[in-house]
């Protein structure tokens, strides 16, 4: 047990999926895992066990923004062992040529947070994928026929800015899209060295204004827990 999540030692899979939403993770547990178990309700922030394909596979709500996630993705990591680690998030493109519904790799991820920074002022320390997941995860996509797409995005402590042009400035270096997350799971994957990455689809549109309505992200996102589901079987 650890302060934020009541799992007992070993309820918790080696692999964990990460949605922000927790209802996410409970409709991920329903629709694709076997055996599935509720391990986690501490502050509603549902985590799951099951398995998949005969792969054990946990899934974790981690909330928005990385403070939040930060507390689960280490807990997950110190109180219970977890070493691969995939983020399955929404994102806002900021790009003109990524597309609504696109799903991005995310290879990795710039921030505007000063959690990272204050950690090693004055250095800028990337924030990459673990190359092993990213390569796995590409390629399972790529033979489903997803045209995924592999680059760096924005995880930004703010949704909601005055400052979206910097946003859109970012799109313009070649960022793809931005998130609140995946950043500081990043540096908890290279600080404890274990395995992380970040997949995302993209719900909306920074520079055309574009949505996805609630159906729309849904089947989105069952291409997306495919290919994260499947990079982490075994
Ligand atoms: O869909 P999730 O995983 O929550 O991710 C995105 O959606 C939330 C904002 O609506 C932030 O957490 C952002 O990163
Ligand atoms: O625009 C968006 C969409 C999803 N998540 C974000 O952080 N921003």
């Amino acid at each position: 047990m650890s302060l934020h999540i009541e799992a007992k030692a070993g309820e918790i899979a080696e692999s964990v999926l990460l949605p922000g939403d927790p209802l996410r993770a409970k409709y991920i547990a329903e629709t694709f895992l076997e055996n599935a178990k509720c391990y986690n309700n501490v502050r509603g922030m549902l985590g799951f066990t099951g398995t998949y394909k005969g792969n054990r596979v946990s899934v974790q709500g981690t909330g928005m923004g990385m403070p939040s996630a930060m507390i689960y993705i280490q807990e997950l990591i110190e109180g219970y062992g977890a070493k691969n680690l995939i983020r399955i998030g929404t994102c806002g493109a900021i790009q003109e040529d990524v597309k609504i519904r696109d799903v991005i790799v995310a290879q990795a991820a710039a921030t505007n947070s000063n959690i990272i920074r204050n950690s090693f002022p004055g250095y800028d320390f990337p924030q990459i994928a673990n190359f092993d997941l990213l390569k796995k995860a590409y390629d399972t996509g790529t033979e489903k026929g997803l045209k995924l797409r592999v680059g760096n995005v924005l995880s930004s402590d703010l949704f909601y800015t005055d400052r979206q042009d910097e946003f859109v400035r970012l799109g313009k270096h070649g960022v793809l899209a931005v998130e609140m997350e995946a950043a500081g799971l990043y540096y908890l994957g290279a600080k404890f060295n274990v395995k992380a990455l970040a997949l995302l689809t993209v719900s909306d549109h920074i520079v055309t204004g574009e949505q996805t309505s609630a159906q729309e992200r849904q089947t989105t996102f069952n291409d997306m827990i495919e290919v994260a589901l499947e990079t982490v079987r075994g």
